[in-house]
């Protein structure tokens, strides 16, 4: 009996931590060229993005001695705590207004360097990193590419709005765009809602594939109490897409 059972359960087992190895594999191919090609002694402030792809752009960075010198400034709280364990130099925005270069994670990116972004509720302090810096700089594994956005990223697009104003937007966006089913993000291990970084909460909403990103991103903006949306376009200078075997698809703005 308990042949069977192992035997049942081994082969699924082992093609799930495979495939996460991959995927981790590939995220960390994308960072570690990003950085050595990027991030140079010569720049003075650096932009940290969020998520699990950053972490591994860190790890590269703190490596690197030539780089003591920069000063690193965070897009998340998750992204202030990597640069506080590397031991790097924590910078703010009031004191470093101008970025020379950024580089962070996405959820998908099209073939014009658009991208969702906001699966870890944390677009709205990366879009103004972004906005901030002469270059910005995607990293990512090669599941994130994709030529249209809304086709392989399906949890919708994330929209930060202000708590008070969240159900008044949700009704909006059902009037504007019937199909669109918007969710409210909900916490994993605390109850009620996903509570931004800004105190703010997230809707989720799915709009299928989107034919013209910034036409969206336009309207979505424009609703009272949205705050910020998850469409990041026509900021992407260059994305840096790995595989698991190491190779590395590098897009540049056209
Ligand atoms: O809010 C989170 C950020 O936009 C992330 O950069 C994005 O979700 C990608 O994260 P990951 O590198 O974990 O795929």
């Amino acid at each position: 009996m308990l042949y069977f059972l192992v035997k049942a359960i081994t082969p699924s087992v082992t093609r799930r931590h495979l495939s996460t190895t991959a995927i981790e594999q590939g995220k960390k191919a994308a960072a570690y060229r990003a950085v050595d090609e990027v991030v140079h002694s010569s720049l003075s402030v650096v932009g940290i993005g969020s998520g699990s792809t950053i972490r591994y752009a860190v790890d590269r960075i703190k490596d690197r001695q030539d780089l003591a010198h920069v000063t690193y400034i965070p897009t998340s709280f998750q992204s202030r705590m990597l640069i506080q364990d590397a031991n790097l130099k924590l910078g703010n925005l009031e004191q470093h207004p101008a970025i020379d270069v950024t580089i962070d994670g996405a959820d998908e990116v099209d073939s014009q360097l658009n991208c969702i972004k906001g699966g870890g509720a944390c677009h709205l302090q990366e879009k103004i990193i972004a906005s901030a810096s002469k270059r910005f700089i995607i990293i990512a594994d090669d599941r994130k590419k994709s030529d249209t956005l809304g086709v392989n990223w399906t949890k919708g697009v994330p929209i930060e709005v202000l708590p008070m104003a969240f159900s008044v937007i949700m009704l909006h966006l059902k009037t504007y765009f019937p199909s669109a089913a918007p969710k409210l993000r909900m916490a994993t291990e605390k109850a009620g809602p996903v509570v931004t970084d800004n105190g703010n909460f997230i809707l989720d909403v799915h709009f299928g594939p989107i034919s013209s990103p910034s036409d969206l991103e336009n309207k979505l903006i424009r609703i009272p109490g949205v705050i910020e949306v998850g469409l990041f376009c026509n900021l992407t200078d260059r994305a840096y897409f790995g595989s698991s075997d190491g190779s590395i698809h590098v897009a540049n703005r056209g």
